[in-house]
Protein backbone atom coordinates (compact mmCIF):
# COMPACT_ATOMS: atom_id res chain seq x y z
CA UNK A 1 0.00 0.00 0.00
CA UNK A 2 1.17 3.54 -0.84
CA UNK A 3 1.68 5.71 2.39
CA UNK A 4 -0.36 8.11 2.28
CA UNK A 5 -4.09 8.65 3.65
CA UNK A 6 -6.00 9.81 0.46
CA UNK A 7 -4.64 7.81 -2.29
CA UNK A 8 -6.77 9.82 -4.61
CA UNK A 9 -5.51 13.81 -3.86
CA UNK A 10 -1.97 13.71 -2.68
CA UNK A 11 1.05 12.36 -3.78
CA UNK A 12 2.40 8.58 -2.57
CA UNK A 13 5.87 7.76 -1.78
CA UNK A 14 7.08 5.39 -3.38
CA UNK A 15 10.43 3.14 -2.61
CA UNK A 16 11.65 1.20 -5.55
CA UNK A 17 14.20 -0.31 -2.99
CA UNK A 18 12.37 -3.81 -2.81
CA UNK A 19 12.24 -4.48 -6.70
CA UNK A 20 15.41 -3.97 -6.80
CA UNK A 21 16.97 -6.70 -4.26
CA UNK A 22 13.39 -8.20 -3.77
CA UNK A 23 11.40 -11.04 -4.77
CA UNK A 24 8.80 -11.43 -7.61
CA UNK A 25 6.17 -10.60 -5.04
CA UNK A 26 7.90 -7.01 -4.22
CA UNK A 27 8.81 -6.59 -7.64
CA UNK A 28 4.93 -6.82 -8.14
CA UNK A 29 3.98 -5.02 -5.54
CA UNK A 30 6.18 -1.88 -5.96
CA UNK A 31 4.82 -2.02 -10.05
CA UNK A 32 1.03 -1.74 -8.36
CA UNK A 33 1.98 1.03 -6.65
CA UNK A 34 3.46 2.84 -8.85
CA UNK A 35 0.84 2.33 -11.18
CA UNK A 36 -2.23 3.37 -9.21
CA UNK A 37 -0.36 6.58 -8.15
CA UNK A 38 0.12 7.73 -11.82
CA UNK A 39 -3.26 6.30 -12.67
CA UNK A 40 -5.07 8.21 -8.90
CA UNK A 41 -2.95 11.07 -9.26
CA UNK A 42 -0.70 10.96 -12.00
CA UNK A 43 2.35 11.84 -9.40
CA UNK A 44 4.52 10.52 -7.14
CA UNK A 45 7.24 10.70 -5.05
CA UNK A 46 9.95 8.18 -5.92
CA UNK A 47 12.36 6.89 -3.51
CA UNK A 48 15.82 4.63 -4.30
CA UNK A 49 15.03 6.13 -8.21
CA UNK A 50 18.32 5.05 -9.77
CA UNK A 51 20.33 8.00 -9.65
CA UNK A 52 22.80 8.11 -6.66
CA UNK A 53 22.25 11.12 -4.51
CA UNK A 54 25.57 12.48 -5.42
CA UNK A 55 25.05 12.33 -8.67
CA UNK A 56 22.30 14.70 -8.48
CA UNK A 57 23.98 16.99 -6.37
CA UNK A 58 26.77 17.04 -8.94
CA UNK A 59 23.64 17.80 -11.19
CA UNK A 60 22.79 20.43 -8.95
CA UNK A 61 26.28 22.30 -8.70
CA UNK A 62 27.21 22.30 -12.34
CA UNK A 63 23.46 23.85 -13.25
CA UNK A 64 24.25 26.61 -10.49
CA UNK A 65 27.80 27.01 -12.43
CA UNK A 66 26.14 27.50 -15.67
CA UNK A 67 23.70 29.76 -14.64
CA UNK A 68 25.99 32.00 -12.33
CA UNK A 69 28.20 32.68 -15.69
CA UNK A 70 28.10 35.86 -17.20
CA UNK A 71 24.57 36.27 -19.18
CA UNK A 72 27.11 37.03 -22.45
CA UNK A 73 28.80 33.40 -21.79
CA UNK A 74 25.44 32.09 -21.57
CA UNK A 75 24.34 33.43 -24.93
CA UNK A 76 26.80 31.61 -26.29
CA UNK A 77 24.88 28.51 -26.48
CA UNK A 78 21.85 29.77 -27.39
CA UNK A 79 18.37 28.31 -28.12
CA UNK A 80 18.11 27.96 -32.10
CA UNK A 81 15.03 29.82 -33.64
CA UNK A 82 12.99 26.95 -34.18
CA UNK A 83 10.50 26.05 -31.65
CA UNK A 84 11.03 22.06 -31.91
CA UNK A 85 14.80 22.73 -31.49
CA UNK A 86 14.76 22.29 -27.61
CA UNK A 87 18.55 22.33 -27.19
CA UNK A 88 20.88 25.11 -25.17
CA UNK A 89 19.97 28.03 -23.09
CA UNK A 90 16.83 29.79 -22.93
CA UNK A 91 17.29 33.30 -21.16
CA UNK A 92 14.81 34.54 -18.90
CA UNK A 93 11.24 35.70 -20.39
CA UNK A 94 11.94 33.70 -23.71
CA UNK A 95 9.97 30.88 -23.20
CA UNK A 96 6.17 31.01 -22.29
CA UNK A 97 4.10 27.52 -21.41
CA UNK A 98 0.54 28.05 -22.57
CA UNK A 99 -2.03 25.12 -22.20
CA UNK A 100 -3.01 23.86 -25.12
CA UNK A 101 -3.42 27.47 -26.83
CA UNK A 102 -2.07 27.41 -29.88
CA UNK A 103 -3.60 30.11 -31.87
CA UNK A 104 -1.21 33.44 -31.80
CA UNK A 105 -3.45 35.91 -30.21
CA UNK A 106 -3.95 33.71 -27.50
CA UNK A 107 0.16 32.96 -27.18
CA UNK A 108 0.67 36.59 -27.03
CA UNK A 109 -1.69 37.57 -24.62
CA UNK A 110 -0.32 34.86 -22.40
CA UNK A 111 2.98 36.02 -22.99
CA UNK A 112 1.74 39.14 -21.27
CA UNK A 113 2.89 37.63 -17.76
CA UNK A 114 6.44 36.40 -18.29
CA UNK A 115 7.88 33.16 -16.68
CA UNK A 116 10.71 34.40 -14.76
CA UNK A 117 12.60 31.70 -15.78
CA UNK A 118 15.92 30.68 -17.48
CA UNK A 119 17.14 27.23 -18.80
CA UNK A 120 19.45 24.86 -20.73
CA UNK A 121 18.13 21.72 -22.74
CA UNK A 122 20.45 18.92 -23.79
CA UNK A 123 19.83 15.36 -25.35
CA UNK A 124 21.41 12.92 -26.96
CA UNK A 125 24.63 13.36 -28.98
CA UNK A 126 25.09 10.92 -31.12
CA UNK A 127 25.41 11.02 -35.00
CA UNK A 128 21.66 10.15 -35.59
CA UNK A 129 20.40 12.21 -32.64
CA UNK A 130 17.08 14.20 -34.08
CA UNK A 131 18.74 17.61 -32.73
CA UNK A 132 21.43 18.76 -32.37
CA UNK A 133 22.77 19.52 -28.92
CA UNK A 134 23.86 23.06 -28.57
CA UNK A 135 26.56 23.63 -25.89
CA UNK A 136 28.42 26.59 -24.60
CA UNK A 137 32.49 26.88 -25.59
CA UNK A 138 33.90 24.34 -23.86
CA UNK A 139 36.54 26.53 -21.95
CA UNK A 140 33.89 28.66 -20.35
CA UNK A 141 32.68 26.01 -18.60
CA UNK A 142 34.91 22.86 -18.67
CA UNK A 143 33.86 19.31 -17.62
CA UNK A 144 29.91 20.61 -18.04
CA UNK A 145 29.05 18.51 -21.56
CA UNK A 146 31.25 15.50 -19.82
CA UNK A 147 28.66 15.65 -16.69
CA UNK A 148 25.36 15.66 -18.28
CA UNK A 149 26.34 13.27 -21.22
CA UNK A 150 27.08 10.45 -18.14
CA UNK A 151 23.83 12.51 -16.14
CA UNK A 152 21.60 11.44 -19.30
CA UNK A 153 22.95 7.53 -19.29
CA UNK A 154 22.69 7.55 -15.21
CA UNK A 155 18.81 8.64 -15.86
CA UNK A 156 18.31 6.66 -18.68
CA UNK A 157 18.90 3.28 -16.49
CA UNK A 158 16.25 4.95 -14.39
CA UNK A 159 13.78 5.29 -16.98
CA UNK A 160 14.13 1.99 -18.39
CA UNK A 161 13.46 0.70 -14.81
CA UNK A 162 10.71 2.75 -14.22
CA UNK A 163 8.86 1.89 -17.64
CA UNK A 164 9.35 -1.59 -16.38
CA UNK A 165 7.30 -0.99 -13.21
CA UNK A 166 4.71 0.35 -14.88
CA UNK A 167 4.42 -1.90 -17.57
CA UNK A 168 4.39 -4.90 -15.03
CA UNK A 169 1.47 -2.72 -13.03
CA UNK A 170 -0.52 -2.69 -15.91
CA UNK A 171 -0.52 -5.99 -16.36
CA UNK A 172 1.40 -5.91 -19.81
CA UNK A 173 4.91 -7.27 -20.66
CA UNK A 174 7.77 -6.42 -18.97
CA UNK A 175 9.46 -4.84 -21.77
CA UNK A 176 6.26 -3.37 -23.40
CA UNK A 177 7.13 0.12 -22.79
CA UNK A 178 10.93 -0.05 -23.10
CA UNK A 179 10.71 -1.20 -26.17
CA UNK A 180 9.33 2.43 -27.62
CA UNK A 181 12.23 4.12 -25.41
CA UNK A 182 15.11 2.61 -27.18
CA UNK A 183 16.78 5.21 -28.61
CA UNK A 184 16.89 8.16 -26.01
CA UNK A 185 14.93 10.37 -27.66
CA UNK A 186 14.51 12.24 -24.16
CA UNK A 187 15.81 15.66 -22.67
CA UNK A 188 17.37 17.39 -19.52
CA UNK A 189 16.62 20.49 -18.75
CA UNK A 190 18.15 22.95 -16.06
CA UNK A 191 15.95 24.99 -14.91
CA UNK A 192 16.82 28.35 -12.60
CA UNK A 193 14.16 30.96 -11.50
CA UNK A 194 15.92 33.75 -10.36
CA UNK A 195 15.02 35.98 -7.14
CA UNK A 196 12.60 38.01 -7.54
CA UNK A 197 10.44 40.66 -5.96
CA UNK A 198 8.00 38.31 -3.86
CA UNK A 199 4.81 40.51 -4.21
CA UNK A 200 4.80 39.76 -7.73
CA UNK A 201 4.88 36.47 -8.19
CA UNK A 202 2.22 36.50 -5.47
CA UNK A 203 -0.03 39.18 -7.15
CA UNK A 204 0.44 37.18 -10.20
CA UNK A 205 2.27 39.50 -12.25
CA UNK A 206 4.92 37.31 -13.02
CA UNK A 207 5.40 33.31 -12.62
CA UNK A 208 7.88 30.98 -12.19
CA UNK A 209 6.58 28.50 -14.42
CA UNK A 210 2.64 28.85 -15.63
CA UNK A 211 0.19 25.81 -15.09
CA UNK A 212 0.86 22.98 -17.75
CA UNK A 213 0.94 19.07 -18.29
CA UNK A 214 3.97 17.53 -19.83
CA UNK A 215 4.22 16.80 -23.53
CA UNK A 216 5.85 13.12 -23.40
CA UNK A 217 5.77 9.99 -21.87
CA UNK A 218 7.32 10.37 -18.31
CA UNK A 219 9.02 13.18 -16.56
CA UNK A 220 11.81 13.05 -13.25
CA UNK A 221 12.04 16.30 -11.46
CA UNK A 222 14.50 16.81 -9.17
CA UNK A 223 14.53 20.16 -7.34
CA UNK A 224 15.89 21.74 -4.10
CA UNK A 225 14.55 22.87 -0.92
CA UNK A 226 13.27 25.95 -1.87
CA UNK A 227 9.18 25.49 -2.64
CA UNK A 228 6.65 27.14 -4.70
CA UNK A 229 6.19 23.30 -7.20
CA UNK A 230 2.34 22.67 -7.02
CA UNK A 231 0.31 20.28 -8.81
CA UNK A 232 -3.24 20.11 -9.27
CA UNK A 233 -6.01 18.42 -7.20
CA UNK A 234 -7.44 15.42 -8.91
CA UNK A 235 -10.76 16.07 -7.22
CA UNK A 236 -10.78 19.73 -7.63
CA UNK A 237 -10.20 21.37 -10.76
CA UNK A 238 -8.51 24.88 -9.87
CA UNK A 239 -6.88 24.03 -6.44
CA UNK A 240 -3.23 23.52 -6.45
CA UNK A 241 -1.48 21.35 -3.92
CA UNK A 242 2.33 22.13 -2.89
CA UNK A 243 4.73 19.38 -3.42
CA UNK A 244 7.43 20.36 -1.20
CA UNK A 245 10.86 18.45 -1.38
CA UNK A 246 11.47 15.53 0.24
CA UNK A 247 14.92 14.29 0.70
CA UNK A 248 15.85 11.96 -1.32
CA UNK A 249 12.62 11.88 -3.58
CA UNK A 250 12.60 12.33 -7.28
CA UNK A 251 9.13 13.73 -8.35
CA UNK A 252 7.46 11.38 -11.38
CA UNK A 253 4.54 12.32 -12.84
CA UNK A 254 3.16 11.29 -16.50
CA UNK A 255 3.02 13.19 -19.70
CA UNK A 256 0.10 13.85 -22.04
CA UNK A 257 1.61 11.53 -24.74
CA UNK A 258 1.37 8.13 -22.37
CA UNK A 259 -2.15 9.45 -20.81
CA UNK A 260 -3.28 9.36 -24.76
CA UNK A 261 -1.37 6.22 -25.48
CA UNK A 262 -3.02 4.34 -22.22
CA UNK A 263 -6.16 5.75 -23.61
CA UNK A 264 -6.22 8.20 -20.79
CA UNK A 265 -5.62 5.68 -18.09
CA UNK A 266 -2.37 7.31 -16.48
CA UNK A 267 -3.29 10.61 -15.87
CA UNK A 268 -1.23 13.90 -17.37
CA UNK A 269 -1.82 16.09 -14.12
CA UNK A 270 -1.46 19.98 -14.36
CA UNK A 271 1.56 21.36 -12.18
CA UNK A 272 3.24 24.69 -11.97
CA UNK A 273 5.53 26.59 -10.09
CA UNK A 274 4.76 29.75 -7.69
CA UNK A 275 6.32 31.61 -5.21
CA UNK A 276 7.11 29.20 -2.01
CA UNK A 277 4.66 28.28 0.52
CA UNK A 278 4.02 31.16 3.29
CA UNK A 279 5.71 30.71 6.15
CA UNK A 280 3.48 32.37 9.13
CA UNK A 281 5.70 35.33 10.36
CA UNK A 282 3.15 37.36 11.77
CA UNK A 283 3.25 39.98 8.92
CA UNK A 284 2.54 41.39 6.23
CA UNK A 285 5.11 40.30 3.08
CA UNK A 286 7.26 44.00 3.21
CA UNK A 287 7.20 44.99 -0.42
CA UNK A 288 10.69 44.87 -1.38
CA UNK A 289 11.07 40.94 -0.04
CA UNK A 290 13.06 38.98 -2.59
CA UNK A 291 12.10 35.08 -3.26
CA UNK A 292 14.81 32.63 -2.48
CA UNK A 293 16.06 31.61 -6.24
CA UNK A 294 14.74 27.73 -7.14
CA UNK A 295 16.88 25.46 -9.13
CA UNK A 296 15.53 22.04 -10.35
CA UNK A 297 16.57 19.49 -13.36
CA UNK A 298 13.98 17.74 -15.30
CA UNK A 299 14.38 14.28 -17.43
CA UNK A 300 11.62 14.07 -19.96
CA UNK A 301 11.30 10.79 -21.44
CA UNK A 302 10.04 10.24 -24.63
CA UNK A 303 9.38 7.51 -27.43
CA UNK A 304 11.62 7.27 -29.88
CA UNK A 305 10.66 9.53 -32.62
CA UNK A 306 10.49 7.20 -35.36
CA UNK A 307 8.19 5.18 -33.39
CA UNK A 308 3.80 5.39 -33.90
CA UNK A 309 1.90 4.27 -30.78
CA UNK A 310 -1.51 2.77 -30.65
CA UNK A 311 -3.84 2.25 -27.66
CA UNK A 312 -2.01 0.10 -25.27
CA UNK A 313 -3.55 -3.40 -25.22
CA UNK A 314 -4.58 -3.82 -21.96
CA UNK A 315 -6.81 -0.11 -21.75
CA UNK A 316 -9.21 -1.30 -24.95
CA UNK A 317 -11.89 -3.79 -25.28
CA UNK A 318 -14.99 -4.56 -25.39
CA UNK A 319 -17.05 -1.36 -23.66
CA UNK A 320 -13.83 0.96 -23.75
CA UNK A 321 -13.68 2.12 -27.43
CA UNK A 322 -10.08 3.57 -28.20
CA UNK A 323 -10.51 7.30 -28.17
CA UNK A 324 -7.99 8.33 -30.04
CA UNK A 325 -6.03 7.61 -33.23
CA UNK A 326 -2.62 6.20 -33.46
CA UNK A 327 0.23 9.16 -33.06
CA UNK A 328 3.54 9.31 -34.16
CA UNK A 329 5.99 10.92 -30.81
CA UNK A 330 7.47 13.67 -33.48
CA UNK A 331 4.75 14.48 -34.85
CA UNK A 332 3.03 14.78 -31.44
CA UNK A 333 5.64 16.35 -29.57
CA UNK A 334 6.24 18.67 -32.22
CA UNK A 335 2.98 19.83 -32.09
CA UNK A 336 2.92 20.61 -28.42
CA UNK A 337 6.76 22.45 -28.89
CA UNK A 338 5.61 24.70 -31.36
CA UNK A 339 3.57 26.66 -29.12
CA UNK A 340 6.25 27.63 -26.86
CA UNK A 341 8.03 30.14 -27.78
O1 LIG B 1 10.77 23.52 -11.72
C1 LIG B 1 9.88 22.72 -11.46
O2 LIG B 1 9.77 22.24 -10.36
C2 LIG B 1 8.86 22.33 -12.50
C3 LIG B 1 9.41 22.23 -13.87
C4 LIG B 1 8.39 21.70 -14.85
O3 LIG B 1 7.30 21.36 -14.51
C5 LIG B 1 8.76 21.53 -16.26
O4 LIG B 1 9.84 22.01 -16.66
O5 LIG B 1 7.97 20.93 -17.01
FE1 LIG C 1 6.32 20.22 -16.02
Amino acid sequence: MSNNIDQHSSIPIIDLAPAHSGSDKDVQNVAKELYEAFKNVGFAYVKNHGVPQDVVDEAFNWSRKFFSLPQSDKDLAPHPQEAWHQRGYSSVGREKLSQMVFDEASLAAARNVPDVKESFDMGRGDDGAPMANVWPPREILPGFQEFLERFYEVCYAAEVEMLRLVALGMGLDKEYFVEYHMNKDNQIRLLHYPTIEEHLLRQGKAERIAAHTDFGTMSMLFQDDVGGLEVEDVSEKGRFNPVPYIPGTAVVNIGDFLMRWSNDELKSTMHRVKAPPLVRDGGDIPKDRMTKARYSIVYFMCADVEKTVDCVPVCWGPGRPKKYEPVNSMEYVNMRMEALY
